[in-house]
């Protein structure tokens, strides 16, 4: 397996544009495809999971034009759900943002399609998708395991009505569901059950949808109401903002070894992964923000005690900054970083532990206790984008190792050379 050696650096400082937001990119994508009219989107993100979204649409009849670096995108709306006549097998990788919302759209499409992914894609729950899309009709069989992909969905128009959605696990089966929603024949209201999770999501999602002429009122979290009759409109062009959580990393490099600024995202950002800059305040590093532009400084780094359940990508990043930091931090309120990319929990315990560090690992939390550091040790990343990511930090401590450094592919795939770009 492919390896990269990370040699021990004094300084990080610079400049980092972002690529654009996976989150923000895939819905674009998706919006535009089932909107009126043709839509520009610029600064979108090409990576693993946009490329499984742009696969999938392309397979499903949309026509699109890339521009050669592939981060302009002109698509050709529907202007309706999709329809095929022929089966169709679409490949999603392990993209979340493809697999739950392009299943939820496709339960409102007529046509036979098999929906697939990478084998772990086939551990990621999405019962709770599939639940309350059956509630309204949809005809969808499990394929391997009960709960998990590959599915085999039998399309067909749907009619809307009242469903019931587990919101404890994933905040993107709600997203799914309501970006469908506006397809299907009737007034749709989607009750929230159980604690819902990283709910800033479901803000970008209805801010989108809004973009695209669609309203959906939001009755504090528990209730979603889409009144039938509204169709998607290409909003003519969609700039995608810099990826929130991508810039936790170099924000993060600035706080431990010198000042970094990230641009594509500043102030006014719909991204909840923003909000990372309070746990990076709180723990003690100096943060100035602009309309378009975040920057962090160095400053004496001490623990924390934070709940960052609504910013679950961003909050690894606390992982590496707190090798850094005096005394103990814990990240809570996290359990469903156990259904992601990997068991990030364990995965997070196993490294830390190969690095000489003392952690707790709980069910929903992680508790690091900050200590001497272990020299050389070959970094595991579980096919985890942001294990590869975070654990680069540590080379600001020693020389590390970041084993399989191209799984950033799925949302970053040039991390390592844009790291290399602010140290020294
Ligand atoms: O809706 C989205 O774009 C996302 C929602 C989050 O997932 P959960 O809602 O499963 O926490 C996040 O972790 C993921 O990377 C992107
Ligand atoms: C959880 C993530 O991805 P996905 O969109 O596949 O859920 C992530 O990017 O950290």
């Amino acid at each position: 397996m492919e390896s990269i050696k990370l040699n021990k650096k004094d300084r990080a400082c610079g400049m980092v544009n972002l690529p654009g937001s996976k989150s923000l990119s895939n819905r674009a994508l998706l919006l535009s495809s089932l909107a009126r009219g043709k839509t520009r989107i610029t600064n979108l993100l090409d990576s693993d999971d946009t490329r499984h979204m742009l696969n999938a649409l392309a397979l499903l009849g949309v026509e699109y034009e890339l521009s050669e670096d592939r981060t302009e995108c002109t698509v050709y709306g529907l202007g309706e759900a999709f329809s095929s006549s022929k089966p169709l097998e679409l490949f999603l990788g392990n993209a979340g943002t493809a697999m739950r919302p392009i299943t939820a759209v496709l339960c409102n499409s007529s046509g036979e399609y098999v929906l697939t992914g990478e084998p772990r894609m086939e551990e990621r729950p999405i019962a709770h998708l599939i639940d309350a899309v059956r509630q309204l009709g949809a005809d969808v069989t499990y394929l391997k395991k009960e709960g998990y992909p590959p599915l085999k969905i039998r399309g067909k128009k749907l009619t809307g009505g009242v469903a019931e959605i587990d919101g404890s696990v994933s905040s993107q089966f709600i997203s799914a569901f309501l970006m469908a929603a506006p397809l299907m024949d009737g007034d749709v209201l989607l009750k929230i059950k159980g604690e819902l999770v990283s709910k800033p999501y479901i803000d970008i999602t209805i801010g989108m949808m809004k973009s695209f002429g669609v309203t959906v009122e939001n009755r504090d979290y528990k209730e979603f109401f889409i009144k039938n009759g509204q169709s998607y409109v290409s909003p003519d062009t969609f700039l995608v903002e810099g990826d929130a959580s991508a810039a936790s990393y170099f924000l993060a490099a600035g706080a431990i070894a010198g000042k970094v600024r990230v641009t594509g995202v500043g102030l006014h950002s719909v991204q909840g992964d923003v909000k990372f800059v309070k746990v990076l305040c709180a723990m003690g590093a100096k943060v100035v923000m602009g309309d378009d532009f975040i920057e962090c400084e160095r400053a004496p780094l001490h623990g924390v005690d934070m709940d960052m359940n609504s910013i679950p990508d961003a909050a690894m990043t606390a992982v590496p900054l707190a090798l850094f930091a005096s005394g103990k931090t814990v990240i809570r309120n996290v359990a469903n970083w156990r259904v992601k990319e990997t068991d990030r929990l364990r995965a997070m315990a196993n490294e830390l532990r190969k690095l000489g560090i003392e952690c707790v690992e709980g069910e929903d939390y992680l508790e690091i206790t900050p200590g001497k550091i272990n020299r050389n040790v070959a970094i595991d990343t579980y096919n985890d984008h942001r294990m590869a990511m975070c654990f680069a930090l540590v080379s600001f401590a020693t020389d590390v190792i970041i084993n399989d450094p191209k799984c950033c592919a799925k949302t970053f795939p040039d991390f390592f050379e844009k790291f290399a770009g602010i140290v020294d």
